[in-house]
This record gives C-alpha cells, sequence and structure tokens, in this order.
C-alpha cells in the first residue's frame, strides 16, 4: 500500500481505496499477532474448536473489497440503510467464505463504520484524518440511526448475553462513537510506541488495556458476568505488574492465554477494537 505504514505518521491525502486496505490489513495486525488470550493467531486456535488462521485468512480475503466500498460510500454521503445493507452482504460473504462460522462479524460492523466515517472526513476535510474528526463525523452522520439501532433486541449470543447482565454490547459502543476504542485502545497503543515498544509488544499492552474495561460480549456469553470480570482482573493485574515489556512479562502471558482456554474464554470484541486501533495507526496523521 502506497506509503501507509502503521507508526507514527500515515501519509497525508489518503483516498478511500486505502482507507479500506488499511482495514484488512489492521485486521491482520491483530490475527498475527502471539500469544493471545484465547483468541486465533497465526499458530493456534487459542478457545476455538471451530477456526484457525486459516479461517481467519479466507475470512479477511472475502472482506477486502467490502472495506474500500463501504469507505466510498461514507465519502459519497451514503445513508446509513446503504451501509447497513453493505454490511449484511459482508457477513453474508464471510459466512460463505469459512463455511457457517463467525469470524469477524464484530469488524465488519466496527471497521465498516469506521471507513465509512474515514470517507465522510476525506470528503468534509480533505485528506488528512485524525482521530477526532473520525468521531465527530460517526456521529454527525450515522449518530442517530445507531441509537435507534442500539435499542432492538439482539438474537446473536453477544447482544443476549449483553441485554442479560446489562452490559454495553457492541452496537451500544458503536451509538457512543466507540469510547473504549478512542479513550482507551488507540491512547494505549500509541503511548506504548511512543514509549519504544516494538509494535508486537504495544499490541499486546493495547489488547489488554482493553480487555480490562470493555464489556465484551463474547466473553459474557461464553463464560457469563464471572467469565467476563476474571478475564477483566486478569488483564488489570498484568498491567498492574508491568504489562508485557518486563521481566516475566511474556510468561506470565502465556499462563493468562493458558487459562483463558482452560476457562474457554475468547475476547472477540477486544480484538476488533485493538485491529481498529490499528487501523487508526495505519491511517491517521497524529493519533
Ligand atoms: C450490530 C452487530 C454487531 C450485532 O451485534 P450484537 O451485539 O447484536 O451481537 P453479537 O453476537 O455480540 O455480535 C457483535 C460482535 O461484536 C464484537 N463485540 C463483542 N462485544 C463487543 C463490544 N463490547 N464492543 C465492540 N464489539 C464487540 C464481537 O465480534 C468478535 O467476536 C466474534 C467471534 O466470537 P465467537 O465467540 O467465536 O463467536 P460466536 O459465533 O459469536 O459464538 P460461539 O458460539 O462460537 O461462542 C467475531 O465476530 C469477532 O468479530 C461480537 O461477536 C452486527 O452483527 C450487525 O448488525 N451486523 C449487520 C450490519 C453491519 O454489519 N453493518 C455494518 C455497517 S452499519
Ligand atoms: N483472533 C481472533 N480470534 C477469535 N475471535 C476473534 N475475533 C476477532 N479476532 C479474533
Amino acid at each position: 500500500m502506497r506509503g501507509l505504514r502503521s507508526h507514527p505518521l500515515a501519509q497525508p491525502r489518503l483516498s478511500p481505496a486505502e482507507i479500506g486496505r488499511a482495514a484488512t490489513l489492521a485486521l491482520y495486525d491483530e490475527l498475527s499477532l502471539t500469544p493471545k488470550p484465547g483468541l486465533v493467531t497465526l499458530i493456534d486456535s487459542g478457545s476455538h474448536g471451530d477456526m484457525d488462521a486459516h479461517t481467519f485468512m479466507r475470512s479477511l480475503f472475502s472482506l477486502r473489497h467490502y472495506f474500500v466500498q463501504i469507505a466510498e460510500a461514507g465519502f459519497g454521503g451514503a445513508e446509513f440503510g446503504v451501509l447497513e445493507q453493505y454490511g449484511m452482504a459482508a457477513e453474508a460473504r464471510m459466512l460463505a467464505a469459512t463455511g457457517g462460522i463467525n469470524t469477524h462479524r464484530g469488524a465488519i460492523f466496527m471497521l465498516g463504520l469506521l471507513c465509512a466515517s474515514a470517507g465522510a472526513t476525506l470528503r468534509d476535510h480533505g485528506g488528512v484524518l485524525h482521530p477526532d474528526l473520525l468521531r465527530s463525523s460517526l456521529r454527525r452522520y450515522w449518530g442517530d440511526a445507531l441509537s435507534r439501532r442500539s435499542q432492538r433486541t439482539s438474537r446473536l449470543p453477544g447482544g443476549m448475553a449483553a441485554a442479560r447482565f446489562g452490559l454495553r454490547g457492541a452496537s451500544e459502543e458503536a451509538a457512543l462513537a466507540f469510547p473504549v476504542l478512542f479513550d482507551t485502545a488507540l491512547p494505549a497503543l500509541t503511548q506504548a510506541l511512543n514509549r519504544g515498544l516494538a509494535p508486537q509488544e504495544a499490541r499486546i499492552d493495547a489488547l489488554f488495556h482493553t480487555l480490562a474495561v470493555l464489556d465484551d460480549s463474547n466473553l459474557a456469553h461464553r463464560g457469563g458476568l464471572a467469565g467476563l470480570r476474571y478475564a477483566q482482573r486478569s488483564a488489570q493485574g498484568f498491567l498492574d505488574r508491568g504489562g508485557i515489556a518486563r521481566a516475566g512479562g511474556l510468561l506470565e502471558l502465556h499462563a493468562i492465554a493458558d487459562a483463558f482456554v482452560a476457562q474457554r474464554l475468547s475476547p472477540g470484541g477486544s480484538a476488533d477494537t485493538l485491529a481498529a486501533a490499528c487501523w487508526v495507526t495505519r491511517v491517521c496523521a497524529s493519533p
């Protein structure tokens, strides 16, 4: 991809196509991170019996045109209904590519909306993107529709778990213009990079900062409220002891990953939020 870098500054003057392609790369940033607690990596399936890295690569391949398409739709001022149709068609393609396995439903929704707001921001402000502009475009153009959408009853596993336990699920997080992404995951990632951590280490710490605070409905679906709180406490403890970049950090990360697998816990919402933070660092001039 011409001129795009993961850190610290992406080039100015992006196109919707580059915004969309950065989303596919950001999903690979997340997938290729190893080890991760309960999540699929390039070398293991974490807490998942039905998917591995090949499943994710097939899914990524099926989604690459979608992210460009939705960035262009945002650039063209599309109504929310159009974005939703594109999202549902992408979800159908993902399920066809994976044999019915849900690899990226959350990412289709979250990164899709972010690509659309980046497209709208490009149109309104020219070629240089900033996180604050992405959030305000999301609110201005699709905030009302997202709020109405978040009132609907979900029949999906995570959505039902969120309703049962009174959690803020994926839809509500979007209606609030992604507070965990912009107020926690992204600052954690950029601060870690600015401290000189290697990209993989910075992403691990950003994943743990996210895990510590997100109402991840996948964790609640699989482990109940106790599973979610256990995961959040583990993440906060890891960070309190210094995160990944210290003696014994990697060893503790492996132990946490094993404990998640033993309990079948998988923080899919946190993984998507990390991918979204990686995408912001790829497309924004000064995140
Ligand atoms: C609005 C939708 C996102 C539906 O959301 P809803 O809350 O109703 O349903 P969920 O099942 O929870 O799906 C949401 C997915 O979002 C991720 N997620 C979870 N918590 C959060 C959170 N707090 N904030 C943000 N994102 C969150 C998560 O996705 C990831 O995990 C999935 C893998 O999990 P896994 O446990 O393996 O798989 P399951 O099949 O769910 O369960 P098992 O039986 O295997 O245990 C993977 O998808 C990751 O990406 C949640 O799964 C949305 O679906 C929707 O309406 N889509 C259509 C429209 C659209 O996409 N539009 C885009 C433009 S508007
Ligand atoms: N690496 C991963 N493993 C499992 N679920 C995920 N959802 C998003 N990324 C994931």
